[in-house]
């Protein structure tokens, strides 16, 4: 997968790219990415990208002809044009998955009160929000959708990394985590996670999961296909939990 994102900020981006795991997927070749400063296709003699909205309002917006110039130079037949803007679809783990099939993404970030409406209605295939919050740029929400999307390429987890169990990746909340020591200021690991009965060590990690996600993510639950032995766990943790 090739990664390009045309940025105002493209230093903000070495950090991401050097350290932990997506450092290493890229040290790896398991995706290529290059930062592309949209200011270095300004052809104004100050190098100018944004101006002030048509109709008046506050704040600056993104002029259309350095962003165009800057799609043009990256784009390829089948990219994703993405501009992260909260105006976008709420990003989640299915559009992670969808996006980690994909050849080519190029990542708009936008600044300022956002960009000219003519480059989104012509030239960007999708619009994503990271969620319902603002930011002062489209650069983390960049860096949330990189992160959320390379740890899916395959190569990019090392073999302790999996992911086949982890938050809304079945779909549910992950189950509670514990590692060494077996006790820790006096609090104890559960017992069924010492026993080495692997069949009731599932078990348990089903119901947690369950509960976790009925307590505080019921949304997902209605969206989620339960198996005939999730549904009566699922009974059992409702008639438990039942104010
Ligand atoms: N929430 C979000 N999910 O993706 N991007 C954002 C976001 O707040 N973007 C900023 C809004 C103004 C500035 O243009 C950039």
């Amino acid at each position: 997968m090739r990664i390009d994102i045309l940025t105002l900020f493209p230093e903000m981006f070495n950090s991401v790219f050097s350290e932990s795991i997506i450092g290493r997927a890229l040290k790896n070749n398991i995706f290529t990415v290059n930062c592309i400063n949209i200011r270095d296709f300004s052809e104004d003699k100050h190098k100018r990208v944004d101006d002030y909205p048509y109709g008046g309002g506050p704040g600056m917006v993104l002029k259309p002809e350095p962003v165009f110039k800057a799609i043009q130079n990256v784009r390829k037949e089948n990219s994703r044009i993405i501009f992260l803007t909260p105006k976008g679809k709420v990003y989640n783990q299915k559009i992670a998955k969808e996006l980690s099939k994909e050849e080519h993404l190029v990542l708009l970030c936008g600044h300022y009160e956002g960009i000219d409406n003519r480059i989104i209605e012509n030239y960007v295939t999708d619009e994503i929000s990271i969620g319902d919050y603002v930011l002062t740029g489209g650069e983390i929400s960049a860096m949330v959708l990189i992160d959320s999307v390379v740890r899916l390429l395959p190569g990019a987890l090392g073999k302790k990394e999996s992911y086949m169990e982890e938050s809304h990746y079945n779909g549910l909340l992950e189950y509670p985590q514990y590692t060494r020591p077996r006790e820790f200021n006096g609090h104890k690991v559960p017992d069924v996670l010492l026993s080495g009965n692997h069949k009731e060590i599932e078990k348990w990690r089903i119901y947690q999961s369950l509960k976790y996600t009925y307590l505080r993510r019921p949304d997902l639950l209605e969206k989620k296909e339960l198996t005939k032995e999730e549904e009566e766990i699922l009974s059992k943790i409702k008639l438990n939990f039942s104010n």
